[in-house]
């Protein structure tokens, strides 16, 4: 399924930026007024896995150490969103475009008190930040599923198809319409990608707080966790700026700033690890001497659609695969010693892929 991808929204000056910048290290302008961001920007992180470097260990012969190819989470940053953006206020608007295709959806929410970084609205309130963001993500989509409406309404005619659609967008209206987000719809058909809705995908409100409220949670993080679990959401708690220091250091120096900050992950580890929940993904593994490495696939996947991740002839001509799970190579020591032991399973075509899965398709060109 490639990458997951991200997009971050939020108001003006909540730390989006600041965020991002963590991600890539690329140095995304972070600057203490808003509109910063003027450029649509994505940026990746690596998944992080001590799996993978367990069995690069396992795999390693001499000196050749097999290199380790793990998987990626894609964030997209767009300007700050103001009250009216989906009708051209503000620069945010043009660049929701830009993140009408992400998978998941990070919604920066500010939670720090710092009097010297301004805020739009002139007060920090999570929830009233929080409703104007999902107002205007709202406002746009009415608006695009309306676009759509019109040209199906043409297209309809004589094409059952295109009937179908019609209705959905016209259910969609209403829900839309009624202020509440798409993924509030109930019916039986799936809302296809290309109506590229921004409220029917999953949120991830992300509460950013100063270094001194990571560890309790301070009362703006609790209004955001009230109002995330009305909605059903995850929060994710992380210091923007704390991450970019992090993003900065080596590794064994973040473990201890992290341990003195009295926190065991970083927020961006805990975003990913979140994401990856969120949308129901899993991860397995090919591994050997050449490399070891991640692929990511959809909770409930089969062998075959797994093998398609590494290549479509795989798929095609998947006649079975070999499956050990990851920590019974670690201790086997390798493919042979798993094989004499007796814990490679042979698997064929409605095997469902569990998380941490080694695999080796058999296949037919
Ligand atoms: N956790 C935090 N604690 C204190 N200050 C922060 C924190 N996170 C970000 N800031 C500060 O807030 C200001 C705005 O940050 P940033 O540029 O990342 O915002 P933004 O959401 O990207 O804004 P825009 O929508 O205008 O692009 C910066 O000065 C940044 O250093
Ligand atoms: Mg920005």
């Amino acid at each position: 399924m490639g990458n997951l991808q991200i997009g971050i929204v939020g108001l003006p000056n909540v730390g989006k930026s600041t965020l991002f910048n963590a991600i890539t290290r690329a140095g995304a302008l972070a600057a203490n007024y808003p509109f910063a961001t003027i450029e649509p920007n994505t940026g990746r992180v690596t998944v992080p896995d001590e799996r993978l470097e367990a069995l690069s260990r396992v795999f390693t012969k001499g000196e050749r150490v097999p290199p380790i190819i793990p998987t990626y989470v894609e964030f997209v940053d767009i300007a700050g969103l103001v009250r009216g953006a989906s009708k051209g206020e503000g620069l945010g608007n043009q660049f929701l475009a830009n993140i009408r295709e992400v998978d998941a959806i990070a919604h920066v929410v500010r939670a720090f008190q710092d009097p010297n970084v301004v805020h739009v609205a002139g007060k920090v309130d999570p929830v009233s930040d929080i409703e104007t963001i999902n107002t205007e993500l709202i406002l746009s989509d009415l608006a695009t599923v309306e676009r759509r409406a019109d040209r199906l309404k043409k297209s309809a005619k004589g094409n059952k198809d295109d009937a179908e659609l019609l209705k959905l967008a016209e259910e969609l209206i209403a829900i839309l319409g009624e202020g509440r987000p798409a993924r509030e719809y109930q019916g039986e058909m799936a809302i296809p990608k290309d109506f590229g809705l921004l409220t029917n995908k999953p949120v991830i409100y992300v509460a950013n707080v100063g270094e001194d409220d990571l560890t309790d949670d301070n009362d703006l993080v609790q209004a955001i966790r009230a109002h995330a679990a009305t909605e059903g959401a995850q929060v994710v708690k992380i210091s923007a700026q704390i991450e970019g220091e992090l993003a900065e250091m080596p590794e064994e120096d973040a473990a201890a700033f992290l341990a003195d900050l009295g926190i065991e992950e970083s927020g961006l580890n805990k975003l990913v690890r979140v994401g990856y929940a969120t949308l129901g993904l899993i991860t397995f593994i090919t591994s050997g001497e050449k490399e070891v490495r991640a692929w990511t696939v959809r909770q409930g996947a089969k062998a075959p659609q797994a093998a398609g991740e590494i290549h479509s002839d795989l798929e095609r001509g998947f006649i079975r695969a070999e499956v050990i799970d990851w920590d019974k190579m670690v201790e086997a020591g390798g493919w042979t010693g798993a094989k004499a032991k007796g814990w490679v399973r042979t698997e064929g075509k409605e095997y469902v892929m569990k998380d941490g899965d080694i695999m080796n398709v058999l296949f037919n060109v």
